[in-house]
């Protein structure tokens, strides 16, 4: 990390400002895809939750307004699988498709809107006491920009497997004007995620550069085994990468199986004294094939309570951003808020007693 030069603080300082303001961690909301199935959408296509960008953007707002309400601070737009190829494939025009990617954006910011300005002057008397402690909680709108693999639609967002023909100009030439619109339309924090290779990360790297993108961003990788990123370039080397761009606010890992993430956790920190983010799904696994979630072999899917079992343990490792990817829901986002409050109320009891003569702590 370059030390001295001020963009670094820029991003990654913006980002701890927030985590202060928040009171230690960021609360990141839940699934978005799946949770609009819940919600009776069909996503059986290659545009998966964009579509809902075109045919439900009502259902959009509700599950941003449901994840708000269960306490998280940042919610992710709808724009995972939003790709202006994918749009235009389906026969939008290069202007339609460049307002949908806006308006995943909108939607987002207009939910926040809704859910503060409720809290303002709506009639939340049954959620005083909740509503108190995160006053001045931080409510920040993520952009979410998929990897190239889950523009592909094959689950390769699992593998990193991209072939021979895809190289890193490959990879930034079909993400720049993507990234260029979701700027614009001025999202607080821009999420690229399930990045399965280290290629990925060095073309978003570059494209913030050379975009002059001014909005933090986070990196977050996908593991299947705890030590390496989908593609199996260590997860130190991807962090790495993340780590040497100034732009880069906030490094780790989501849509990963939950027991694998404290050791990613402890190897990210080992590279990075940027903030870490997780946001892991349930620990099932994704068919492409039939666009299922399915128990992964052996087991190691986590219930929500499992899930929150870890939350405590994740924050004690150095993540200072938790939140959840496929399958979990706003129930899940709630209990991981209250997991955070209590790991930091634990924490805070711990250095209470520093004050107390040797004896007392004994
Ligand atoms: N933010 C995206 C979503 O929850 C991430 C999906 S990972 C396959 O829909
Ligand atoms: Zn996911």
């Amino acid at each position: 990390m370059g030390r001295g030069d001020a963009m670094v603080d820029g991003a990654a300082g913006e980002l701890r400002r927030w985590v202060r303001e928040a009171g230690g961690c960021l609360v990141v909301d839940g699934a978005m895809g799946t949770e609009l199935e819940a919600h009776g959408a069909d996503l059986q296509d290659e545009l998966w939750s964009a579509r809902c960008l075109v045919s439900a953007p009502h259902l959009i707002r509700k599950v941003h307004l449901d994840y708000l309400e269960a306490g998280a601070n940042i919610i992710t737009t709808a724009s995972y699988q939003a790709t202006l190829q994918g749009f235009q494939s389906r026969g939008l025009s290069r202007e339609q498709s460049e307002a949908l990617l806006r308006q995943s954006v909108e939607i987002a910011q207009e939910a926040r809107a809704i859910f503060l300005e409720g809290r303002s002057k709506g009639p939340y008397a049954a959620r005083e006491n909740e509503a108190r402690s995160t006053e001045r909680r931080p409510v920040l709108v993520a952009a979410s920009v998929g990897s190239y693999g889950a523009y592909l639609a094959d689950g390769s967002e699992y593998t990193g497997d991209y072939g021979r023909s895809v190289t890193k100009e490959s990879l930034k030439k079909f993400h720049r004007r993507r990234l260029q619109v979701l700027a614009e339309a001025g999202p607080d924090l821009i999420a690229f995620e399930t990045i399965p290779n280290k290629l990925e990360a060095q073309a978003y790297c570059e494209l913030l550069e050379e975009n002059d993108i001014r909005i933090p961003a986070w990196f977050s990788f996908t593991s299947k085994d705890g030590a390496n990123a989908a593609s199996g370039d260590p997860i130190t080397d991807c962090a790495a990468v993340a780590d040497s761009c100034r732009r880069v606010a906030a490094v780790g890992v989501n849509c990963t199986a939950p027991r694998l993430i404290h050791g990613l956790i402890l190897a990210i920190t080992k590279v990075t004294s940027k903030p870490v983010v997780v946001y892991p799904n349930t620990g099932e696994t994704y068919v492409a094939e039939t666009k299922e979630w399915v128990e992964s072999a052996g087991g190691g899917g986590a219930s929500a309570t499992d899930f929150v079992s870890f939350v405590g343990k994740w924050r004690q490792a150095g993540a200072s951003l938790e939140g959840g990817c496929c399958r979990t829901s706003p129930a899940t986002v709630r209990a991981i808020g209250r997991a955070l409050r209590e790991a930091d109320a634990a924490v805070a009891d711990i250095d209470d007693y520093d004050d107390f003569p040797a004896v007392a702590v004994l």
